[in-house]
């Protein structure tokens, strides 16, 4: 599996994925500029997490226009593999391959902390090594990762299985922790065929057993 980890001006959750794929996997990953386009090499694009172009106007309204994501969208289309983590799933949210926005985080305030998620949908590519409604810990860092869509597209979100994790250690969409306001908590969602994955929380600084957190990495394993 070959993994291709995008750079923008701005990322900087790019090298922690490196490190997971590479490093610790031992799979062939290449760092990608955001202004290339040739792609054809790789299996499973990673939209890392940062601050692509400082966030300007909202998170990922700008990286969404970067030369490497409309390779990412024919990637996508051919039924590979596209994971967005924290400012990547902005940046897909941004670029219309998953639906719904992110927005200010209900308290308006950047938030840093560890919180326990629950694996809602393991019959995905990206969940088969969790077990159904597994309670996992991850670090979660972000100002605008509240999740919001109209009434029509949560409903569907819901009916076709498409929210992975929810925020909380139950799987029921109203539970009570709930850090920023998302929508029936929605920690992270695919579209349609599977094959993309949005998510807030960061898999890969879960990963490293010397970070003392290892929950992220079944995630990455899933694939393999
Ligand atoms: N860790 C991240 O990717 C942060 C995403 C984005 N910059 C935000 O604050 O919401």
């Amino acid at each position: 599996m070959k993994f291709g980890v995008v750079v923008f001006p701005g990322s900087n959750c790019d090298r922690d994925v490196v490190w997971v794929t590479d490093g610790l996997l031992g799979q062939p990953t290449r760092m990608i500029w955001h202004q290339d386009t040739d792609i054809s090499d790789i299996d499973v694009m990673v939209i890392p997490g940062g601050f692509s172009y400082g966030d300007y106007l909202r998170c990922g309204a700008i990286a969404r226009f970067s030369p490497v994501m409309q390779a990412t969208v024919e990637h996508a289309k051919q039924g590979k593999f596209v994971i967005g983590i924290c400012n990547g799933f902005q940046v897909l949210t941004e670029l219309g391959l998953l639906p719904g926005a992110l927005v200010r985080n209900r308290d308006l305030h950047f938030i840093c902390d560890r919180v326990p998620l629950t694996v809602v949908n393991t019959k995905t590519p990206w969940t088969a090594s969790y077990s159904a409604n597994e309670v996992i810990m991850m670090p979660i860092a972000h100002g605008e990762g509240c999740y919001y869509c109209d009434e029509n597209t949560l409903t569907q979100l819901e009916a076709n299985n498409q929210v992975i994790f929810r925020y909380g250690s139950t799987p029921t969409p109203h539970g009570a922790e709930n850090p920023n306001g998302s929508l029936n908590n929605i920690a992270g969602i695919c579209n349609g065929q599977g094959n993309v994955l949005g998510m807030m929380p960061h898999p890969e600084r879960a990963s490293d057993p010397s970070l003392g957190q290892t929950d992220g990495m079944k995630l990455f394993k899933g694939l393999l």
